[in-house]
């Protein structure tokens, strides 16, 4: 059985701007030719992903909102639920100063998005969120990009499991690509794990590799070096 390879989409896939360049595409397009499975695993909501699937070179296997939802094949799978319009509403009451809410919500069905208001430390919107959500039955994870509020259990790793389940495939090998942590819980079921070089000092603890460069450069010198050497 193939390779399976799980790719983190902001800041692994892409550059510090959020964009996706031709080497990139051509590292994916290579993969691809070699039999891997290109699955992209994202915080993401359900339709960015899969339109990266759908248009870039990849198996058009999507986990997103940190592992709540999957898919391949036009079948969405949502795995788990969250009170939204709740979670939405104390997040407005209470962390007013310091999050905004995501435009994506309105697609989400598991994980529910904010971004950290422009000026506000991310450590501090995160320790403030945790005290709030976290007596709620909820967890709080910071992607670098944006702050997520799902259900205890959901993370990427789960959802990586569930869609190979649903594959029906079992890898010989599952390698897990990210740089935030979002990704640690793919980190955890993956064989290899590696993560760009501006990855938090915890991430880079846990990954088996840690790049020299940065963002999708960091990518790029990981296929170059474990997947298409
Ligand atoms: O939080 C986000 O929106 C991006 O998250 P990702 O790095 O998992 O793609
Ligand atoms: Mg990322």
């Amino acid at each position: 059985m193939k390779t399976a390879v799980f790719i983190d989409v902001d800041w692994t896939l892409t550059d510090f701007n959020r964009k996706i360049g031709s080497r990139v595409v051509g590292v994916l397009e290579r993969l691809v030719e070699k039999g891997f499975l290109v699955s992209f695993a994202s915080a993401t909501a359900y339709p960015i992903v899969y339109g990266l699937a759908r248009y870039l070179p990849s198996s058009g296997v999507v986990v997103a909102e940190n592992g709540g939802v999957v898919g391949f094949e036009n079948a969405l799978h949502v795995l788990s639920s969250i009170d939204k319009e709740r979670v939405i509403r104390v997040a407005m009451e209470e962390l007013g100063c310091c999050l905004e809410d995501s435009w994506q919500n309105m697609y989400r069905h598991v994980d529910v998005a904010f971004v950290v208001k422009r000026g506000v430390d991310p450590s501090v919107a995160v320790s403030r969120a945790r005290s709030v959500f976290v007596g709620l039955g909820y967890e709080v994870m910071y992607s670098g990009v944006a702050l997520h509020v799902h259900p205890p259990g959901i993370n990427k790793g789960f959802g990586v499991r569930k869609v190979l389940e649903l594959l029906g495939e079992s890898p010989e090998r599952i390698i897990a690509i990210g740089d935030s942590e979002v990704d640690l819980g793919m980190f955890e079921v993956a064989d290899f794990s590696a993560c760009p070089s501006h990855a938090p000092e915890e991430v880079k603890k846990r990954a088996d590799y840690v790049a020299s460069k940065p963002y999708s450069e960091g990518f790029i010198e990981i296929a170059e070096n474990f997947l298409l050497s």
